[in-house]
């Protein structure tokens, strides 16, 4: 996967990546919501690497499986549903979480929002853009080995459901067939920053912030 989309990815967004950027971080008004997707496979950093760029860059976070459990905990009408899917490892409706990711949106102060995986399947995507009604400005991939996301998350230590060895090559597998063709249209379309997610989370930040400090330089 690395070989067959590596080149592309960096020639794609070494072109574009700026381009629908300029002038919208420093937009006063909340015309523009600057939305940053965030993908990658489970147990690639996306949660940790968000939280960095909070902390740095003044993002919300919005993880779309944080939404999806507090659905669960809130005891909502699609809880069992949801806890089943997740457990199985396979993606929930897109009409589900993408109202969740809308209210959380909309209920926001903030104008820039980094969207933790999502969208993990084209109809994920088609469904963002049919009800939010705009793209994202760009898009982060943690490129990280299988073997690296699997010990990854049999340590990650939350007591979360799907941290098990079973669920977690059920998820890869959905991450190959679903997630992978998101990631390569995004590609496609020159929106796509791939990150080598290898190493240590320092390692990475100093990776991921370049991309955010060049957003700010031109606020
Ligand atoms: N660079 C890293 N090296 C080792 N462990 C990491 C690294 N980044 C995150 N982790 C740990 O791996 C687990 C999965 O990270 P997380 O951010 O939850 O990934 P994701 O949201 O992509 O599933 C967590 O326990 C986290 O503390
Ligand atoms: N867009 C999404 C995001 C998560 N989910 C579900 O929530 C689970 C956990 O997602 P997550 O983003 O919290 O997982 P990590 O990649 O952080 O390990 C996924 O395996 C799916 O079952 C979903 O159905 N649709
Ligand atoms: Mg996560």
């Amino acid at each position: 996967m690395r070989a067959a989309y590596g080149l592309k990815i960096w020639q794609a967004f070494s072109t574009e990546i700026f381009k629908p950027a300029e002038g919208r971080l420093s937009n006063p008004g909340r015309t523009h919501q600057f939305i940053t997707f965030v993908l990658g496979g489970p147990g690639s950093g996306k949660g940790t690497q968000c939280t960095r760029i909070v902390e740095t860059f003044g993002f919300t976070h919005l993880s779309a499986g944080d939404l999806l459990r507090k659905e669960i905990t809130s005891n909502s009408e699609n809880g069992a549903m949801i806890l089943n899917t997740i457990k199985e490892g396979k993606i929930v409706p897109s009409e589900v979480t993408v109202k969740l990711i809308g209210k959380a949106i909309k209920s926001s102060e903030n104008d820039r929002f980094l969207i933790d995986g999502f969208p993990r399947s084209e109809e994920n995507r088609v469904a963002y853009e049919r009800v939010v009604g705009t793209e994202p400005d760009f898009v982060l991939f943690f490129d990280c080995p299988e073997e690296e996301m699997v010990k990854r998350v049999l340590n990650r230590n939350q007591g979360r459901v799907d941290d098990n060895i079973f669920t977690v090559k059920e998820r890869l597998k959905v991450f190959t067939a679903l997630n992978l063709p998101v990631i390569k249209y995004y590609s496609e379309k020159g929106k796509l920053y791939k990150i080598d997610a290898t190493g240590t989370e320092d390692e990475i930040f100093e990776r991921v912030r370049p991309v955010f400090a060049a957003l700010r330089a031109k606020n």
